[in-house]
């Protein structure tokens, strides 16, 4: 089922959090609203689900207004970073407690096998009898994911479903659960601050900034084309050097770059550290003296310092030579200017 919001507005008292957002989610998408810390994401997820009610705008389900729908009568199913399951009933008890206490009546034999089924799925058979406490923290949050499919939402909310376990395990769960979506198809809003979490799993990444859309795309398009320097900075390490334009052209130290449709005045120029080549020819980049140079396991990074003391960091290839106080210059491949 496709959702709407149409220019939704939430205050918590004089405080804005969510300015007139709107947004399209296509039946069966997996969309991941992404953005720092307060951006608004929970406030609009929770605005989705019900739980929280918009005062101004419109939330669509389908071609129903679900804008004053409770949430029990939304049809959505939740997991939370922090939504315990119940300790004292088993990984079975918890799967079927949303069925058992639903106005769709059910069979004990039916619920049963629904449990059964949702436990092959999450991948966790054989494990019903257990309680919450005799579980990993990522089974837990599987487990979750089942209770929550088992009332047969239309509509899936996640938030930071995976925020409190270590990295390995983030990662093996996301794409698990893409793999779920692939299989079953719900049209799934996702909230995380984690960029590579977002770009992972999601269809499309709606990134936000101060209660405000700053821009939604493919993971490709938000990568490619970031919208303004707040989404460059946000998916990734950047590097900013201060330019200069002049009729079409910006000015970085001794070099020029492309800069149509900017206007005259002062301007950054973007660009991440793995789109840098050292060069020891003074056409090709802006002078810089190496201060490190650090050791990753396929890669080396690069600290080094302009002529007017910017630090750029840039990635190059094991073997690179390059040592301490060397002088060279960045050629930077993919520069990208911004002006506010
Ligand atoms: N019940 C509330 N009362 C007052 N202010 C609130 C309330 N809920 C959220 N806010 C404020 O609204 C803003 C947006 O909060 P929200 O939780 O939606 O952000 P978020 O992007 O989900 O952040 P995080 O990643 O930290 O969870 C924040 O400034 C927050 O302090």
């Amino acid at each position: 089922m496709n959702i709407r919001l149409d220019t939704v507005v939430k205050t918590f008292e004089t405080f804005r959090a969510v300015h007139g957002v709107s947004l399209d989610i296509k039946s069966g998408e997996l969309v991941a609203l992404l953005g720092p810390s307060g951006s608004g994401k929970t406030t609009i997820l929770r605005m989705v689900a019900g739980l929280e009610f918009a005062d101004g705008g419109q939330i669509h389900f389908g071609e129903e207004n679900a804008t004053d729908i409770p949430v029990r009568d939304r049809g959505v199913g939740f997991v939370f970073q922090h939504y315990a399951l119940f300790p004292h009933m088993t990984v079975a008890e918890n799967i079927a407690f949303g069925m058992k206490v639903s106005k769709v009546k059910r069979s004990t034999a039916d619920i049963d096998k629904r449990v059964d089924e949702l436990l092959a799925l999450v991948q966790l058979a054989g494990l019903g009898e257990r309680f919450p406490g005799q579980i990993s923290g990522g089974q837990r949050q599987r487990v979750a994911l089942a209770r929550a499919l088992a009332v047969d939402p239309r509509v899936l909310l996640l938030d930071e479903p995976f925020g409190a376990l270590d990295a390995n395990v983030r990662r093996d769960l996301r794409r698990w659960l893409r793999s779920i979506h692939d299989e079953l198809g719900i049209t799934t809003l996702f909230v995380t601050h984690d960029q590579e979490e977002a770009l992972d799993l999601a269809d499309r990444v709606v990134i936000l900034d101060k209660g405000k859309i700053v821009q939604q795309g493919t993971p490709e398009e938000v990568c490619r084309q970031p919208a303004n320097a707040f989404v460059m900075r946000f998916l990734g390490d950047t590097n900013a050097l201060k330019a200069t334009v002049a009729a079409g052209k910006a000015k970085v130290d001794a070099m020029v770059y492309a800069a149509d449709g900017l206007h005259d005045g002062p301007a950054e120029l973007l660009f991440r550290p793995t789109d840098v080549e050292w060069s020891n020819d003074p056409s090709k980049g802006v002078g810089a003296t190496i201060l490190r140079v650090l050791d990753r396991p396929g890669s080396k990074r690069v600290l080094s310092r302009t002529t007017d003391g910017t630090v750029i960091e840039f990635d190059v290839a094991p073997e690179f030579s390059a040592t301490m106080g060397q002088s060279g210059f960045i050629e930077i491949l993919r520069p990208r200017l911004f002006q506010d």
